[in-house]
Formats: C-alpha cells, structure tokens, sequence
C-alpha cells in the first residue's frame, strides 16, 4: 500500500488518477493544481509522484521527487527537448517513467508499428492519424509522437529528421522515408490513433481506440507499483508490463 500525491488532481485525468489508486488498494496522499497547494509538502507526505498536468509543471514535480527522494511517473505531454534533458537529469537521483500514454493497448501497439516498420520496405509510407476531445491543447499528441517514435526506431531513421507535421498549401510530393503526422480536435473523444502503413497496392491501418481514461489511470497506477522501490533511472511502460 503506498501513498501517492497527484500533480494536476482537479484535471481530467487527476480525477481518474484518484479513482483508479483508490481502486488499487493504494492511498492519495493529496494533489496540487497550477496556484493550489505545495508540492514541496505533498512529496514529503507521499511514497511516490504523479504528474499529469502541464509541461510548464514538469520542473517543480521533479525537483520535490529528488528533495523527497521518491519516484516520479510523468503522463504529461507536450513536452519539449529542454524538458526530456531535465528528466534524463532527474533520471540520475531517483526513479523516473515518463510516457505519453500509459495504457496496455498503446504499449502493445507501438511494439507492433516497431515491428512493422522493421520488417516493411522504405516503399510503405507511414502516416499516423490522431483525434482527441476539443479541450486538448498539444499536437501532435504524445501518443502519436511516441508511435512515430517506434516507427523510426523499427527503421532505424531519428524521427526529428524525418517528420512531416502540418501539411498545409502547396507542400511538394512526399518527402522519401517520412513519417507523417495529422491532428484532429473535437467533441469529447478520449483518444483514438491509426497507424496507416500505405505500400505499393495496399495498406495497413493499426488502431487503437480509448473508450475512457481509466485505461491511461490504471496503467498509471500499475506504473507506480513497479517504480516504487526501483534504482534511480529512466524506465518505460513495456518495462512495466513486460513487453
Ligand atoms: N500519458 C498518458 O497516458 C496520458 C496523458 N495525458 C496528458 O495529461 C495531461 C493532463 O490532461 P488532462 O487531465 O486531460 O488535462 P486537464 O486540463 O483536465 O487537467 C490538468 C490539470 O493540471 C493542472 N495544472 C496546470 N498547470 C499546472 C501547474 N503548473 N502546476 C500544477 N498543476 C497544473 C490544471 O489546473 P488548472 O485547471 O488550474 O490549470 C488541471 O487541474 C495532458 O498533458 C495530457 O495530454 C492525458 C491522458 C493520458
Ligand atoms: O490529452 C489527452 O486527453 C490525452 N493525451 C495523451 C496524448 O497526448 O497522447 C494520451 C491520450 O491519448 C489522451
């Protein structure tokens, strides 16, 4: 049983954070949100962090883990290449899982896109569709950016070199070897991702469809189990669930 102390508790996740440690057997140890209560005081009281709130929150919740010496799961998204450097920071003190989706679904599909992109010819174009709920505020979502991840990985290509984000106008033909990204915002949508593998005369489309965020929450909550009582690093959800 552990106490665990919730970044972004008033959210839409926060509520399903709450709900699913409940659930576990676990105990909230409190929660803070952007200009309501301390973090510095809510680390002190808890076993381990979880933070699912705003990249602008990122720094603070890492430094209270490190002062309280407890492990951190980030879920945030959004995140920028400035903010991945201070979690690989982090990373050296206490434990750390950072992820943009924390679901068994998402971790078994990006297992199946690294594989895929692996094994098809650089002929198969790949493009990766997104849409989520009209109040999400970062695109691409880190879903997507974590399946493009997989896809550059399975090609062994970096995916900052080879991003197409955006397409808008008079764009040109596709660049050769790019992975593409397209957003869609609207109504109350929880979270769907397509894959879209396009080759010669034929296509794959991998989809994963979130019915609700207590699939994101209780993985999250799976995640801290594990984190809890770990050597200071880096770890990844496949870790977690033995991917
Ligand atoms: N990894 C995963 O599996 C998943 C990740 N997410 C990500 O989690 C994040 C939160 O999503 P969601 O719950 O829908 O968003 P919400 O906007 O519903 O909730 C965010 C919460 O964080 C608070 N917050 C904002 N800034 C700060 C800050 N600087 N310090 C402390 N608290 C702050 C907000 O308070 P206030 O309203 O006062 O600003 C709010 O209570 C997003 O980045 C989203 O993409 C979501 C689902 C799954
Ligand atoms: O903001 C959301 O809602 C979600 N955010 C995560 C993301 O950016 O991929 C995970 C999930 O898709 C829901």
């Amino acid at each position: 049983m552990a106490r665990i102390g919730i970044v972004g508790s008033e959210g839409r996740m926060g509520h399903a954070l709450a709900q699913a440690i409940e659930a576990s057997g676990h105990d909230v140890a409190g929660g803070v949100d952007r200009g309501h209560g301390d973090i510095a005081q809510l680390a002190a009281k808890s076993d381990a962090l979880v933070d699912f709130s705003s990249p602008l929150a990122l720094q603070a919740t890492l430094d209270s883990a490190i002062a309280a010496g407890i492990p951190v799961l980030i879920g945030t998204t959004g995140l920028e290449a400035e903010q991945h450097a201070a979690i690989d920071r982090a990373a050296n003190r206490i434990a750390v899982l950072q992820t943009g989706n924390t679901s068994l679904g998402v971790t078994m599909l990006a297992h199946l896109v690294r594989e895929a992109a692996a094994r098809l010819g650089d002929d198969w174009d790949i493009e990766i569709v997104e849409m989520h709920h009209r109040m999400k505020v970062d695109a691409p979502s880190g879903t997507a950016l974590l399946l493009g991840e997989a896809a550059a990985q399975g090609r062994g290509i970096d995916l900052a070199g080879h991003s197409e984000r955006g397409r808008d106008g008079i764009t040109g033909k596709r660049a050769d070897g790019a992975i593409g990204f397209a957003s869609l915002r609207g109504g109350t949508v929880a979270g769907e991702h397509t894959v879209y593998f396009a080759g010669p005369e034929e296509r794959i489309a991998m989809t994963h469809l979130a019915e609700n965020r207590m699939i994101f929450a209780r993985g999250a909550v799976k995640g801290l189990g594990w984190l809890i009582g770990k050597a200071p690093g880096r770890y990844t959800m496949p870790q977690v669930l033995g991917l």
